[in-house]
């Protein structure tokens, strides 16, 4: 085993959205400890791998995609179903969709209850936020952009490393027409959903401008010299001095101490595939791959949520994509999010805990969301002629599952079960919400220009049990993975593997700061939880070691 020569105060594993973000504030703190930053994954710096307009396509290329799969799910008709996770410097950050939705005010307030700590409060995060955004307004007046998005351009920070821009420069027709369609069949508009309120219809921000994408990497842009950055590191363990974590070992065999802490930020699936390689886990995981035990909690790797979607396709009229193509920042999807109000009198929502029903309950906490693109010919579906595709998200899904080892192996991906479309609560809206969109396609709205006598991919009726096979045959995650390590203030208590200062039970000198830790699943597109996550990380470490004296 070789051992590097020189210590570091804190190690961080994983860098992407929560890595990059404790990284760099913990770097840039007043005492300057020293912070190495370990990535799998290589630098991607190439500016190819940053073209914005590739965004929904980066994450086809394998080598920034550790490119994870399900075990067959019974109840998606045995498929085995992608679950992406980004590699290189940015993570997942750097092959997402780049949606940037802040989330709902009554969330955060919720995170703040069950946490008990303030951190959490929406006006912290919306401060956070403020910190890190570095939002370019893009919408031009007098083209009409106006009535879709009446913010202007401070709603978000402007001075903030991560790039984000509203979504084109130039206002698609086909964009505010497809807006247009939703609000005539009786959904409200949302012009400003950075405010904690993200129900309704909305053209969110996204995570670039003119043209680049924004990852956490540029976080880390002119960071002081005490920030060493490490790629094609990967780490296979962390080691142990009696129960303090002391050193992680990499998979060329190099181990590496850290004086002060370990910080996991590998995301949810990894993370608890490290613990568990370690001897953090459950008895029947360690015993089964004969791992020696540091600290047996039966909690890690269980309650994995996501986020799943279904996409359906109907006949357009006309290609109207040349518009959204030619801007600057592409994008060009009407977004939506719905509360489904009926589903909460339902006998489904009874089925649920009282915990999760006043969840459901908060006024801001949408449980569906569409993005409706524009009308387009899309690259190897071209025999279809122009095409207008609904991507229909289920957000509160009730279902849990679980991320095992393989075997021995740290080499090995994980063993992922995710609990899709098993819980009744999720039936209901897949089938409610899927209607709605169904209802919405047929309206005399929709036919400027689609072919409503088309529907290429969409159930074969509106039946209950037509849809849920459509669902059965198509659903996906939204790889918006959380939970696997879940924070709680008592060991065990609602299954609960670290404290509310993210220290994992039962060792000292190691945290968990990426998406395993939160006890809800958000009802938004989690990468900004995953930023808040690692910057409320960095407060809470750098007022332990007073590092901003
Ligand atoms: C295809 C796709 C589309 C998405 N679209 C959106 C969207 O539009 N909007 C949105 O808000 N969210 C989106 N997300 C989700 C969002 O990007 C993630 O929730 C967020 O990036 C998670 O942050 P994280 O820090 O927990 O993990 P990640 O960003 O995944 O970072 C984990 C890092 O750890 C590294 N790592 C893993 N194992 C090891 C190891 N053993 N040793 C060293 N390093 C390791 C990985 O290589 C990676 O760099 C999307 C995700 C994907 C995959």
């Amino acid at each position: 085993m070789n051992q590097e020569h020189r210590d570091y105060e804190f190690i961080i594993v994983g860098a992407g959205a929560s890595g990059c973000s404790v990284a760099s504030a913990l770097a840039r703190s007043k005492r300057r400890p020293s912070v190495l930053l370990l990535e799998a994954g290589d630098s991607n710096e190439d500016p190819s791998v940053r073209v914005h307009g590739n965004m929904y396509t980066q994450n086809t290329n394998s080598t920034q995609n550790w490119g994870y799969k399900s075990t067959p799910l019974p109840q998606a008709n045995n498929r085995q179903i992608s679950l992406d996770r980004g590699k290189g410097l940015g993570g997942s950050t750097a092959i997402n969709f780049t949606f940037w939705t802040r989330g709902p005010r009554d969330e955060w307030d919720e995170l703040a209850r069950l946490t008990d700590d303030d951190a959490w409060k929406w006006e912290n995060t919306e401060r956070r936020f403020g910190q890190i955004e570095g939002y370019r307004h893009l919408i031009e007046p007098g083209t009409g952009a106006e009535r879709y998005c009446t913010h202007g351009p401070d709603a978000y920070g402007t001075s903030g490393p991560l790039r984000l821009c509203s979504q084109s420069t130039k206002w698609s027709g086909d964009l505010a027409e497809t807006t247009d369609v939703w609000e005539s069949c009786g959904y409200p508009m949302n012009t400003d959903s950075s405010t904690g309120n993200p129900i309704g219809l909305q053209v969110c921000p996204l995570t670039g401008h003119l043209g680049t994408r924004s990852t956490a990497a540029d976080l880390l842009r002119d960071a002081p010299g005490n920030l060493y950055v490490r790629t094609d590191s990967i780490v296979h363990q962390v080691m142990f001095e009696d129960s303090r974590a002391s050193a992680v070992k990499l998979a060329n065999g190099t181990t590496i101490t850290a004086t002060k802490e370990i910080i996991l930020c590998i995301g949810a699936l990894d993370t608890p595939k490290i613990l568990m390689q370690s001897g953090i886990g459950p008895a029947e995981q360690l015993s089964k791959f004969r791992i020696s035990v540091v600290h047996y909690n039966e909690h890690i790797g269980r309650n994995l949520r996501d986020h799943y979607y279904v996409l359906m396709l109907f006949a357009a009229r006309e290609d109207a994509s040349e518009a959204l193509h030619n801007a600057p920042a592409t994008g060009g999807a009407a977004m939506g999010f719905f509360k489904d109000e009926g589903a909460l009198s339902s006998s489904e929502f009874q089925t649920l805990t009282d915990k999760e029903r006043g969840r459901l309950g908060l006024p801001t906490g949408p449980t569906w969301e569409i993005a409706h693109d524009g009308a387009r010919v899309r690259p190897g579906l071209e025999h279809m002629g122009p095409t207008s595709q609904i991507t229909l998200f289920i957000l509160n899904s009730q279902g849990l599952g679980d991320v095992k080892l393989r075997s021995a192996n740290p080499s090995e991906p994980p063993l992922v079960q995710p609990g899709f479309l098993e819980h009744p609560w999720d039936k209901r809206i897949a089938v409610d919400s899927t209607r709605e969109c169904l209802r919405v396609m047929e309206h005399p709205a929709s036919s400027k220009r689609r072919d409503r006598s088309i529907a290429h991919i969409c159930p074969k009726s509106s039946s209950e049990e037509d849809i849920l096979e459509f669902w059965r045959d198509n659903l996906t995650s939204t790889w918006h993975m959380m939970g696997t390590c879940k924070m709680g203030r008592v060991e065990g208590q609602d299954g609960a593997c670290a404290d509310t200062a993210f220290k994992v039970f039962g060792v000292q000198g190691l945290r968990v700061a990426d998406l395993s830790v939160l006890p809800l699943l958000p009802s938004v597109h989690t990468q900004t939880y995953a930023y808040q996550i690692g910057m409320i990380a960095a407060e809470k470490i750098i007022s332990d070691y007073g590092l901003s004296t």
